[in-house]
């Protein structure tokens, strides 16, 4: 275990998802379909409200719509960016990674932590969760902002487009972001609450929780999440796979190939010592029903476009290729093997950007146990290490 990346090991509390190896996640206890059904959407029958994912990670409770459009109210009125968050940015040339973007934005913001403020200020352990409370809420609440001003900037000549009083969270960050269309808005609420919260022992959330232990703020504790999701095995790998359809496209001149082409293309990948982005998991043992339920919003909404046709065949060829290495122990996709192919086809072209969108979302799953973290009094993380002699001598005495 200590050599496999702590695989199987239980390490971690963590209250708001569990994650079944062959159902997959769990919200409180509830799936994904148990979410678009009985949690708010913007209009009946709508996809789940971001807003409603949150209140039910933070307090275990099915909120009503009068309680999320409450919540929808208080996060707008939280999200005032000091203007030096913005200037930070600036600083950084354009062609930096959008991730390194976030992250300098998200430091930024910590300036004005009420956690550390509190603390200076002599605050009692058993409060502490107070002024984390009021840390993550600020920094849920102004991610859109920051994160949609890195896409004008980076993409769109900086003309940025301010906050709209009337919209949901998912509604304005995409509107934000330059798009309006209502079933982009639609696709953001649902991508953001299926991103938000992975349990405890995926590197962002785990990276959150270690950072936040010995009392680092949840600014401090999310950009230091947001660095690990960064990562082309994590977050990253949404970015990756739309990198990687399109270089099966623009090695064929099309989207439409044939099973054999896709094969030869999905071995050619293998054969030069990379993965197939998209999947494999740590955890999962079957399909991703983060992916499933992408599955389902693309074949209700964009059932012919070539490139979600594409996602559909390389689901059908890659698995029995990596089952075939003998080695791959999940060879079904996760969750990033179909976002981007929606993204893109509602006009979010940019594949470097993705990682942005999947860093605001996990802020809904790493806040809430933060503030838990913090009003259950956990300690300092810090397990025991063992050099490689001392592993070798385990091991010979075992055998
Ligand atoms: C939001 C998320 O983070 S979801 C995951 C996103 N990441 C990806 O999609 C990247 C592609 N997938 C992978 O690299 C892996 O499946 C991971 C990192 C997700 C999980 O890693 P592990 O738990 O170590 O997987 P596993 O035990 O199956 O790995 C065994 C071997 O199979 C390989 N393998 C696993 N998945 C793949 C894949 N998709 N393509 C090629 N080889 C793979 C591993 O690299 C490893 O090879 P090695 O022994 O030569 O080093
Ligand atoms: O659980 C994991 O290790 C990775 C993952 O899918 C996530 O964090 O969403």
């Amino acid at each position: 275990m200590v050599l496999g990346g702590m695989r199987g090991m239980t390490a971690l509390v963590w209250l708001g998802s569990a994650v079944d190896p062959d159902e997959g996640i769990r919200f409180r206890g509830m799936s994904i379909p148990e979410c678009q059904k009985k949690l708010p959407g913007a209009f009946t029958g709508g996809e789940p409200l971001p807003e409603a994912v949150l209140w039910l990670l933070l307090t275990g409770k099915i909120p009503s719509k009068a309680q999320v459009d409450s919540l929808s109210k208080e996060l707008r009125s939280r999200a005032t960016i000091p203007d030096y968050a913005y200037k930070a940015i600036d600083a950084l040339p354009v062609s930096a990674h959008p991730m390194t973007q976030f992250t300098t934005g998200v430091m930024a913001l910590q300036v004005q932590s009420e956690f550390q403020k509190a603390y200076e200020g002599g605050i009692a352990k058993a409060r502490y969760w107070e002024p984390t409370y009021e840390d993550t809420m600020n920094l849920i609440a102004r991610l859109p902002a920051i994160a949609a001003y890195i896409y004008r900037r980076k993409y769109k000549d900086g003309k940025i487009i301010p906050l709209d009083d009337s919209l949901d969270y998912g509604a304005n960050y995409a509107h934000m972001l330059g798009f309006d269309d209502p079933e982009m808005l639609e696709f953001m609420r649902l991508y953001i609450s299926i991103h938000s919260d992975h349990e405890g022992g995926n590197v962002s959330s785990h990276t959150a929780h270690l950072v936040a232990s010995p009392l680092s703020d949840p600014y401090l504790a999310f950009a230091a999440a947001l660095n690990g999701l960064a990562g082309p095995l994590h977050g990253l790998a949404n970015q990756e796979v739309l990198r990687w359809i399109r270089s099966i496209v623009a090695e064929f001149g099309t989207p439409n190939i044939s099973t054999e082409q896709l094969a030869d293309y999905i071995n050619k990948t293998l054969s030069r010592g990379q993965v197939v982005p998209g999947y494999g998991h740590g955890v999962l043992r079957q399909t991703d029903p983060r992916y499933t339920c992408q599955r389902e919003f693309a074949l209700k909404h964009l059932p012919n476009d070539p490139y979600f046709q594409l996602v559909s065949k390389i689901k059908e060829v890659v698995p029995p290729i990596l089952t075939k290495l003998g080695k791959v122990k999940n060879p079904w996709p996760n969750v990033d093997a179909h976002s981007g192919v929606l993204l893109n086809y509602y006009g979010l072209t940019e594949e470097n950007y993705y990682t942005v969108l999947f860093g605001v979302s996990r802020s809904f799953g790493v806040g809430p146990q933060l503030i838990w973290d913090r009003a259950l009094g956990m300690p300092l993380e810090r397990p025991k290490s063992v050099t490689l002699e001392k592993l070798e001598q385990l091991v010979a005495k075992s055998s």
